[in-house]
């Protein structure tokens, strides 16, 4: 068994890397593994797993492209580990122009940390998944919810979130809130201006933010956004009283625009399967190579759109957003193709654990390593 690959089944034959340079020494990730591969050692992937119960048909997002000949889409595929080898993973592609998207429902959410924020959920034209974003304060507004629809009565455009102040039983008005003494014509045109807002685009990761997972930083990230994002419910509140106005219309809010694009876009059942690679020796970018996948199959236009259609864009904001990421790709993608977003400034997300020299944030073998991958091979800027 000395030849076998790291992650090759016991019931496959041994195989031969193509080339002599294949696979060696792409792994700098040396406390993800369980210790079965070593860092120098990580292995070609053998012909034999690319059968089709193995090898997934498509990325979810479609920016794979496959290859039907296994023995070409086996090279192509150690070609792309290769590549990684010495270079940062690929920009994620800027579509020619933006999707459409319409926020269909608002609703306001009280969170355990006493803030409110109000949850967006976008339909669009490109997927059928539903979007989200997640809004703290009250001077960012959607135009596509506050747009009204034939034929919609007061109570239809109450039920579906576009109301000014806040909803109370008995309130008859979605333009007037009579107990709060809040009106507006809910158009952009009269949006007041808001400072350069904070926004965070976070991809869906099921793990890490539901299932308590310590093998990335996601969870804490939705948690720092949202905790830097929110301020206490007296500043916060839409029926503040005006003489609080000043002060709420410095605190800027933010915005959580929250993507379905799981697992960097493979979606969870590949992510799982990448974390076993994980665990087989691979490191996060390889593991998802060696399921032929790109390192990174995400893209932005949705945001993009869902930020302009929130009254973020540069035709509303020309000093721009301040976009929480260390992501350098995500700061250029956001923006759109033509500038439709301005990012005005990075500001980056620094692990609690290594902020607090350990005492607080995620613990565990395997966090460390995928950081510093994310900061080797993705050009995360950490720091
Ligand atoms: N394929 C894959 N996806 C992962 C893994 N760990 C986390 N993810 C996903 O990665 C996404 C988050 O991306 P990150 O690379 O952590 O960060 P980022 O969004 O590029 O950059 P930041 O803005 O700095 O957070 C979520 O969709 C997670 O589900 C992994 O090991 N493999």
């Amino acid at each position: 068994m000395a030849d076998l690959p790291a992650h090759a089944s016991p019931v496959l034959p041994p195989h031969s890397p193509p080339s002599s340079t294949a696979g060696e020494g792409l792994r700098d990730d040396s406390s993800q593994g369980s210790g079965i591969a070593t860092g120098e050692q990580t292995p070609a992937l053998p012909e034999s797993l690319l059968s089709p119960a193995f090898t997934p048909p498509a990325t979810p997002s479609g920016t794979l492209n496959l290859d039907s000949n296994p023995t070409r889409a086996l090279h192509q595929n150690q070609a792309a580990i290769l590549e990684h080898k010495s270079g940062h993973t690929k920009p994620p592609k800027l579509l020619s122009q933006l999707p459409q998207v319409e926020c269909i429902v608002r609703a306001r959410i009280p969170t355990t940390n006493g803030a409110e924020m109000f949850l967006h959920l976008y339909h669009n034209d490109l997927d059928n998944k539903e979007h989200l974003a997640i809004v703290f304060g009250c001077n960012i507004r959607s135009r596509s919810l506050d747009r009204v629809r034939p034929g919609e009565t007061e109570m239809d455009r109450m039920i579906r979130g576009a109301y000014v102040g806040k909803l109370h039983p008995g309130r008859t008005s979605s333009w007037v809130d009579d107990k709060n003494k809040a009106a507006g014509s809910h158009t952009s045109q009269t949006q007041p201006r808001i400072e350069p807002p904070l926004v965070r685009i976070h991809s869906e990761c099921y793990t890490g933010e539901t299932a308590w997972s310590a093998r990335c930083d996601c969870g804490e990230q939705l948690d720092e956004a949202a905790r830097l994002m929110s301020f206490p419910v007296q500043d916060l509140s839409c029926d503040a009283p005006p003489e609080t106005q000043s002060l709420r219309s410095q605190s800027a809010g933010g915005v959580i625009v929250y993507l379905r694009q799981e697992g960097r876009g493979i979606g969870l059942g590949e992510k799982l399967k990448a974390y076993n690679l994980q665990d087989l020796g691979s490191d996060t970018v390889e593991a998802n190579l060696l399921l032929r996948h790109p390192a990174d199959a995400r893209s932005y236009g949705l945001a993009t759109a869902m930020l302009t259609d929130l009254g973020c864009g540069a035709d509303t904001i020309p000093e721009g957003i301040r976009l929480l990421t260390n992501n350098p790709d995500k700061v250029r993608a956001i923006e759109g193709p033509n500038r439709e977003v301005m990012v005005k400034e990075r500001v980056p997300m620094i692990p609690l654990a290594w902020r607090t020299g350990g005492q607080k944030g995620i613990k565990s073998s395997e966090i460390e390593g995928y950081l510093r991958t994310k900061i080797s091979k993705m050009g995360h800027m950490i720091q």
